[in-house]
């Protein structure tokens, strides 16, 4: 029996993640929470002729508790979107004490629980979420996941554009490591599984980069004022949920890039560290997944000098978002 939460779960992103989630033959019970609409969206999902058990709870008569009642994995798109104008740095007044709360009641109902934050700025979220764990004495590094998906999701599709051939979005990998802001998201296009053409102009190269980096903020104009983006995002966090829940089934081998604490595999953050010329507490990288989550953060492997320098510029600016989560998390430690 595997049981799946979403936290947020009438939102943008949570209503259609929480539709593929119990479209999926992998999931047996779906609970669903949110301060709003939860048992509308619960009525109207379980009418779905697919076997997971779907609940809806609200905030009162311990809505939360029961909610995350014997989950095995919990995902969490709960929390205010960006508006035009604003980074996903603007977002962390609202959302780190909504991030922070929701972790508690994780930490406390079940805290061996798989998290997946999608919740903004991840760069950010995720620290605070290992900081109450710490708190709770629960923490277990190999479990909690930012969920950088979108990235990669973004990067096969521009690339597949480049191409000329939009059928091979699906079979397009490339890696993108860093984070989830910004010049913290470095694709690696070097190492695509389909190489770009070696005849692509510098211009053309920077135009991709700046694609993957900001296609966040393509989709927030786009909406203007209505919020970011909702649909690839629920794409997004149900494909990396399945490879999560896949592994915690059993298949081996499944590889995928995830912004993790780098105490996960501390043989993999040595190699990282070293390619990366500074610690980290977290990055985003590719995670070899299992029965108990993270079995190895992959380093980055070959990459080019004009990656190096994404890299370099990503550093600093990962490193303050890690400070900025670590300190709201600590302070809510005390
Ligand atoms: N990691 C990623 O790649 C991405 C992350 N995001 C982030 O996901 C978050 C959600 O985005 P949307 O779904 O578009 O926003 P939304 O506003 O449509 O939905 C958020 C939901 O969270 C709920 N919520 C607020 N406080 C809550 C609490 N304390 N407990 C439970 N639920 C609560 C709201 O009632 C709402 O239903 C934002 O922070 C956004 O920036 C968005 C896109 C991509
Ligand atoms: O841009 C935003 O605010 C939402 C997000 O994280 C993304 O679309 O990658």
């Amino acid at each position: 029996m595997v049981k799946a939460v979403v936290l947020g779960a009438a939102g943008g992103i949570g209503q259609p993640l929480a539709l593929l989630l119990k479209s999926s033959p992998l999931i047996d019970e779906l609970g669903l929470y949110d301060i709003v609409n939860t048992p509308g969206v619960a009525a109207d999902l379980s009418h779905i002729a697919t076997p997971a058990k779907v609940e809806g709870y609200l905030p009162p008569d311990d809505g939360l508790a029961k909610t995350l009642k014997g989950a095995d994995i919990v995902v969490i798109p709960a929390g205010v979107p960006r508006k035009p104008g604003m980074t996903r740095d603007d977002l962390f007044k609202i959302n780190a004490g909504i991030v922070r709360d929701l972790a508690t009641g994780i930490a406390t109902a079940v805290p061996k629980a798989f998290v997946l934050v999608i919740s903004n700025p991840v760069n950010s979220t995720v620290p605070i979420v290992a900081e109450v764990f710490k708190k709770h004495g629960v923490f277990d590094p190999k479990r909690l996941f930012g969920v950088t998906t979108l990235d990669v999701v973004r990067a096969s599709t521009f690339v597949a554009e480049k191409l000329g051939d939009l059928s091979l979005s699906s079979k397009v990998v490339v890696p993108v490591v860093g984070g989830h802001s910004g010049v913290t998201i470095v694709p690696l296009l070097s190492q695509s599984s389909h190489p770009l053409p070696a005849s692509i102009s510098e211009d053309d190269y920077k135009t991709l980069v700046h694609r993957v980096q900001f296609g966040g903020d393509e989709v927030v104009k786009a909406k203007d004022g209505a919020g970011s983006a909702t649909l690839s995002m629920a794409y997004a966090g149900a494909e990396f949920s399945f490879k999560v829940l896949r592994a915690l089934k059993g298949e081996k081998g499944i590889v995928a890039p995830s912004y993790v604490s780098l105490e996960a595999d501390s043989a993999g953050a040595a190699l990282l560290t070293k390619e990366l010329g500074q610690e980290l507490a977290y990055f985003s990288s590719n995670v070899e997944l299992g029965q108990e989550g993270v079995v190895k953060i992959n380093p980055l492997g070959k990459i080019t000098e004009a990656e190096q320098k994404l890299i370099a510029a990503a550093l600093p600016e990962l490193a303050k978002n890690i400070a900025t989560g670590v300190g709201f998390g600590t302070e809510a430690r005390l």
